[in-house]
């Protein structure tokens, strides 16, 4: 969806390394937002795109070896629905590709429409494009849950590639969302990424159970909101955990106990709200920190070999 930053460019050299032929599709796709969400608002940022991407394909063109930025595209939304306008409603009018349940857990309970209308776009760019692989990156970790059992379910001839979530040093995960974020939310939105560790120390530490693995990042969580409750409203960014999942790698459904042989995703969405009192000369994110921000993470905590 544009707005390139390192996770996005990391999926491009992972693709290069693998293919001779690299395609990136940037498209800001209408059906997957909710009609309250920040379609129009999205950051856009094409010229800064360009320029990244040709910074990474001359690099490319210097590998031995590697595979090369083909071309990118970006079609117009008349190209991606060529007869009905895309639609945001439930249920719409329109020719849209529905995977459930799964669509409808975790993330879909808060975006009704979302991966009715990631499933759609991607079907179509595939069918546009024909690629032999396709590269997703693990922050939308149940964005690649959807696209592989629908590239299942539906006999598409591509393989699914997942590459890692790239972090800032302090463990945010890298989203085109986090430029919303001014310095005062961006603080307090490590508290996801650290609430997600200490659930994936326990495991790490011989614990299966999901209260032995949850507890600690429910805490974190709790901790962290009571102490910005505390704060004055000039000083504090004030955030509400949305989900705190452990789930199967397949089904999405909750679990209690982690089965070893599959592993589990550990996964997580919170809303930084907007700022109640802004400070005189404060560094405001895009929007002026007004705005809610959704923000996801995960961690696949892997099964024993
Ligand atoms: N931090 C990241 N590390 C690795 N891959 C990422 C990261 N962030 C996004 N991606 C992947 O890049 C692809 C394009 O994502 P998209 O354009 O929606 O960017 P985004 O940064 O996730 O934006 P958003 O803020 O809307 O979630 C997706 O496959 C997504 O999973
Ligand atoms: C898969 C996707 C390209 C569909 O618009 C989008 O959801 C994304 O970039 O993660
Ligand atoms: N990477 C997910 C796109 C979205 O949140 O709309």
């Amino acid at each position: 969806m544009g707005a390139l930053h390192e996770g996005h460019l990391s999926l491009v050299r992972q693709a290069a390394a693998e293919n001779s032929d690299v395609f990136l599709s940037i498209y800001v796709n209408p059906t997957q937002f909710g009609i309250n969400e920040d379609l129009d608002s999205y950051p856009k940022t094409w010229d800064a795109d360009m320029e990244m991407l040709a910074d990474v394909d001359s690099k490319l063109a210097s590998t031995a070896g590697s595979g090369r930025i083909s071309a990118v595209f970006a079609p117009t939304t008349i190209t991606m629905y060529p007869t009905l306008p895309p639609s945001s409603e439930i249920p719409g009018k329109g020719s849209f590709v529905l995977i459930t349940p799964l669509g409808n857990m975790l993330e879909g309970a808060s975006r009704p429409v979302f991966f009715r209308g990631v499933a759609t776009v991607c079907m179509k760019l595939f069918n546009i494009v024909k690629p032999d692989r396709v590269y997703f990156g693990q922050k939308d970790v149940q964005q690649t849950v959807v696209i592989r059992r629908m590239v299942e379910d539906f006999h598409l001839d591509t393989e699914v590639k997942i590459g890692a979530t790239r972090r800032e040093p302090d463990g945010l995960a890298l989203s085109s969302r986090n430029v919303y974020l001014g310095s005062r939310r961006r603080r307090v939105a490590t508290v996801l990424s650290q609430a997600l560790k200490a659930a994936e120390l326990q495991f790490v530490n011989g614990k299966r159970s999901r209260g032995d693995i949850l507890w600690p990042a429910n805490d974190v969580a709790l901790s962290k909101a009571l102490q910005q409750d505390e704060l004055p409203a000039a000083m504090r960014a004030r955030f509400e955990v949305d989900y705190i999942s452990l789930a199967d790698p397949d089904t999405l459904e909750e679990v209690d106990e982690v089965d070893e042989t599959k592993g589990a995703i550990l996964s997580g969405a919170i809303k930084m709200q907007p700022l109640e009192e802004l400070q005189e000369g404060e560094d405001c994110g895009l929007g002026g920190d007004s705005m809610p921000v959704r923000l996801i993470d995960n961690i696949i905590l892997k099964p024993s070999a």
